[in-house]
């Protein structure tokens, strides 16, 4: 039974959970075997999804009640706007991704359903619920690359996707989120703690098919 809040809303959303952070596209990552055309669509999707959670970054801190709050979350859109931002052009150069597909790729069916979460989210989530899109969405990232092994592959596009996701600012800013989450939510009421179940829910089931959409193996 868990003991904190974000343990009791992970634990509710199995088998997805788990099926989020040992699916075979990262185990595939961890070998370099994702296909270049996998690789390729599932950036080109992923800069689409980094674009709506900028923006929900951006409705936390607007919403956070406190300005320690503000700054931690500042520190997260500092990494996205910067090191990731590198890396997807880095990775788009290298796969030769044109103009086009950076900016406005035809979306699949999992972007738009997550981008729409997202979206509702930061216009109508309060603090508590905008955080807990938030954690699902790094703390599942984090745990996929926490599995990986200590030899990355050759190739970049694939190592660095795995460190940005497992280095250890990344760690500890994951780690404040859940701590947030857990703090926010131990006022929440039980209708308000529902509907963070639902949410953190219904995010793991985007993360498995956003998953799933790049991956046919
Ligand atoms: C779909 C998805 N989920 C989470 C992350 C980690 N920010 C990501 N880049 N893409």
């Amino acid at each position: 039974m868990a003991d904190t809040f974000t343990g009791w809303l992970r634990e509710r959303s199995e088998p997805d959970w788990t099926a989020v952070i040992t699916h075979p596209f990262t185990r595939a990552l961890f070998d370099g075997l994702v296909p270049t055309e996998s690789m390729r669509s599932y950036l080109v999707q992923d800069y689409q999804f980094v674009d709506d959670f900028l923006a929900l970054l951006g409705s936390a801190l607007a919403k956070a009640d406190r300005y320690a709050s503000r700054l931690a979350i500042a520190g997260s859109i500092a990494v996205v706007t910067s090191e990731e931002n590198t890396y997807f052009q880095r990775a788009f150069d290298a796969l030769g991704v044109g103009e086009a597909d950076r900016i406005s790729p035809r979306l699949h069916d999992a972007t738009v359903t997550f981008r729409e979460l997202m979206n509702d989210t930061n216009a109508r989530g309060s603090y508590a619920e905008v955080l807990t899109v938030l954690v699902v969405a790094e703390w599942s990232y984090l745990e996929w690359a926490v599995r990986a092994p200590a030899t990355l592959p050759e190739n970049f596009v694939h190592a660095e996707w795995i460190t940005l996701h497992n280095n250890p600012e990344f760690r500890r800013w994951v780690d404040w989120l859940c701590g947030e989450l857990d703090r926010v939510g131990a006022d929440l009421d039980e209708r308000d703690r529902a509907r963070c179940l639902r949410l953190f829910q219904e995010a793991t089931r985007c993360e498995r098919d956003f998953f799933d959409a790049h991956w046919s193996g």
